[in-house]
């Protein structure tokens, strides 16, 4: 079992904002969620994990090594899927993820072409090993992606945000895919896509601001909430209302009719009951946290 501990982490950047406030979570083998709107501090916490950059304070424990002062020790276990690669060198596939074999320390020939055999059919991409990274699909450059995160064989792997852009049968291909690796590896998943972490991750947090919001199994969040959302059809001109009386946690248009969704200890008059979902749970957090 692969372990990270992160403890009363905080990063202020030198313009002075602060994108991580105290923030504490300990992460086992498995798929893990951070879960936030955009500008929530995510890829800043995940950038501090990765190396990239130091802490202002705080520490963080990678299988009981502090890699904030031993950063080298976290890299050799690290597969790291970014948002984006930028420009990809005008060579095929497989020479590329010889390349990064390479940088990887995966120094023995035979080793090397074995893991990228193996990851190149893993991802289904070993009919197009000669092509050109560049001419590959948006699906095909997230499956590369994968590929190259799981050369050297990590035991923690990071990835950002990693569905933004694929089409739905590719997202689902792709997730499939995280969901086959995360058995024996640490997965850290950042998204803003609630269905993805519902989908996909035994553990989460949402995030907002630098700070953490909650902490916990997706079931366990949604049955906290069972008996205390409600739903109503409204006209838009009735929003406003809604908005200053009652504590709207979601608004929807829903076969062009405007449905929202409201916390309450108590069943409001008019409101029926809603089975909570993960959505709400996420909402909810966020409008305590305005
Ligand atoms: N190098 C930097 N210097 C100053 N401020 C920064 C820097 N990088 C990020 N920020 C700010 O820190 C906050 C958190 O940004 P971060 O990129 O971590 O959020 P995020 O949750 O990953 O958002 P997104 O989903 O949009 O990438 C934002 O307000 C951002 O403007």
């Amino acid at each position: 079992m692969n372990t990270l501990e992160i403890k009363n982490l905080s990063l202020t950047y030198q313009n002075n904002h602060q994108a991580i406030k105290d923030i504490s979570l300990k992460v086992g083998n498995g798929m893990f969620g951070i879960l936030g709107p955009n500008g929530a501090g995510k890829s800043s916490l995940m950038k501090t994990i990765v190396g990239l950059q130091k802490p202002s304070s705080g520490s963080i424990l990678f299988n009981d090594i502090d890699i904030i002062n031993n950063p080298g020790y976290i890299k050799k276990s690290l597969g790291f899927l970014p948002q984006d690669f930028g420009v990809y060198p005008k060579i095929s596939a497989y020479n590329l993820l010889n390349h990064i074999a390479l940088l990887k320390g995966v120094k023995d020939r035979v080793e090397r072409k074995s893991q990228i055999q193996y990851l190149l059919n893993k991802v289904n991409l070993w009919d197009f090993r000669n092509k050109e990274v560049h001419t590959f699909s948006g699906g095909m450059k997230q499956r590369f992606g994968v590929a190259q995160a799981l050369l050297g064989d990590p035991k923690i792997i990071i990835v950002d945000e990693p569905t933004a852009g694929l089409d739905p049968a590719e997202r689902n291909r792709f997730n499939a895919l995280l969901n086959d690796i995360s058995t024996e590896v640490i997965v850290i998943l950042s998204t803003h896509l609630v269905e993805d972490v519902r989908n996909l991750c035994s553990e989460m947090t949402i995030i907002n601001k630098g700070e953490i919001l909650t902490t916990g199994n997706p079931k366990s969040l949604i049955a906290e909430l069972e008996n205390r959302v409600w739903s109503k059809t409204i006209s838009a001109d009735e929003l406003d209302f809604y908005q200053t009386n009652c504590q709207v946690i979601s608004q929807q248009l829903i076969e062009r009719e405007l449905q929202i969704t409201v916390f309450s200890e108590e069943q409001p008059n008019d409101f029926i009951p809603t089975k909570p979902l993960l959505e709400h749970v996420y909402f909810y957090a966020l409008t305590k946290n305005k």
